[in-house]
């Protein structure tokens, strides 16, 4: 058990890992290329296509989050709820405290089979990064500039797209916009208080613009809002890095259904609705922090075996050649061609490591960082 523990930090299973998942995925992003052409034929046939191949990257993640790292990830949820989760699409409102939160989304998601048709309403500077942002053109992921100006048209035009989307899917916001730092806290509670609007203790005051929005173009099409709040036991404080090191975290995240008919149609309304849930979310952060648990009974799914197949099979498939390769290096004695291929091997490190850092909270944007947002108000 030791020795597993110890191998799991050892920095070639993490080169093996990192290679696997970039060539894999820049494999299946040239797959999904090929589907363009399917496209003007048949759009829902080229949709279901690449919610699989999307499937194949994002489960290796979340292989590496259960099966790697032994996360738990416990869901607090009525049985009744929970019964239909997965039989229909809806709207995802998620607090964004933690660096691993997307990996536990999409490990929730895969319990729930529909992870490879899971969206989210993302910053566009993701977009840019390799196979994760190239996967998600191919998913019809909503992408904004957080600058509702320049995003309004894009974003009701993106989700108004969604509305023949042919597999059930969640659409994630993070209606806070960023991440939470004590500062951006700090900044937003200024202009809760500016606004006349409660103060929040765990989350930042959320934008409502981008809820208001969804709620509008995704009526009819999305059955409720699925009110969810994480945290991790203990006052864990999970990075990818220590995923990646097979360290063990333990998600907890509450989960409320809330039909989509019982949230007001007029922009305002709507906006006060979003406001008074997000009070609600604090006040279960607050229950949580008391009590080490949320509120209501435990309806957890069990891991599926489908994203550790997934993944040991891109293992078996890209392993043998790479060491094959390797070897052939070696023997073939010329120095200029080993020497190439340490840099071509540390240059790749390097973008690995960058991928890594957009994980992280303190290489985070500055957006809510900014005194001068609240002059501008
Ligand atoms: C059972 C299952 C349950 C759960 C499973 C969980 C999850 C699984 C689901 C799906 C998984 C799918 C994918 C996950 C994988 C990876 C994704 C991970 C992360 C990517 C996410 C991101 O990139 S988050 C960043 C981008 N997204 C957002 O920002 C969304 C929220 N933002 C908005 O909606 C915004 O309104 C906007 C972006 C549309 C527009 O931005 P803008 O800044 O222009 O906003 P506003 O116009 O709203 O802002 C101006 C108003 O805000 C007030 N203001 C000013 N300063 C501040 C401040 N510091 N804090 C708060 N508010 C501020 C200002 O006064 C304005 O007020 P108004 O009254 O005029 O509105
Ligand atoms: C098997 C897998 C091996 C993994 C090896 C390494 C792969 C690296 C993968 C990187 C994945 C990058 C996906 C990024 C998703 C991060 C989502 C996120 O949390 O974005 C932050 C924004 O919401 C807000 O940004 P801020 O304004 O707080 O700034």
């Amino acid at each position: 058990m030791g020795i597993i523990k110890v191998l799991k930090t050892q920095l070639l299973c993490h080169l093996i890992i990192c290679y696997v998942f970039l060539v894999s995925g820049v494999l299946i992003n040239l797959l999904q290329l090929c589907t363009l052409p399917l496209w003007p034929i048949n759009k829902q046939l080229a949709r279901k296509i690449n919610c699989r191949l999307g499937y194949s990257i994002s489960s290796q993640l979340v292989a590496l989050l259960e099966w790697w790292s032994g996360t738990e990830c416990t869901l607090y949820t009525d049985p009744e709820s929970c019964s239909l989760y997965g039989t229909e699409s809806a709207i995802v409102v998620l607090n964004h405290n933690f660096e691993i939160d997307f990996m536990t989304g999409w490990t929730i998601c895969e319990r729930f089979g529909v992870l490879g048709s899971s969206k989210v309403l993302a910053k566009k500077e993701l977009s840019f990064v390799p196979v994760i942002g190239w996967m998600w053109y191919f998913l019809e992921i909503v992408f904004c500039n957080r600058n509702w100006e320049v995003d309004r048209k894009k974003v009701v035009e993106s989700l108004r797209n969604l509305r023949d989307y042919p597999e059930h899917f969640w659409f994630l916001l993070h209606c806070e916009g960023t991440r939470f730092t004590e500062k951006k806290h700090k900044i937003s509670m200024e202009v809760a208080e500016k606004k006349g609007l409660p103060k929040l203790k765990y989350h930042l005051l959320p934008r409502t613009k981008g809820f208001s929005i969804t709620v509008q173009n995704l009526r009819g099409k999305v059955s409720a809002v699925y009110d969810s709040t994480l945290n991790f036991r203990n006052n864990e404080t999970p990075t990818l890095l220590g995923v990646l090191n097979g360290k063990k975290y333990h998600a907890d995240m509450y989960v409320r259904r809330i039909p989509l008919d019982l949230i007001p149609e007029e922009e305002s309304e709507c906006a006060a609705w979003l406001h008074k849930l997000y009070q609600e979310k604090d006040e279960f952060q607050e229950h949580y922090t008391r009590t080490g648990r949320f509120p209501g009974p435990i309806t957890s799914p069990p891991r599926r075996p489908w994203a550790l197949l997934n993944w040991l099979f891109w293992v078996c498939l890209l392993v043998y050649p790479l060491f094959r390769l390797l070897l052939q290096l070696v023997l073939s004695g010329s120095i200029s061609t080993v020497i190439c291929t340490f840099v071509f091997c540390f240059a790749v490190s390097v973008g690995i490591r960058w991928m890594i850092g957009q994980t992280e909270i303190e290489k985070g944007s500055n957006y809510g960082n900014k005194e001068v947002q609240l002059n501008n108000n």
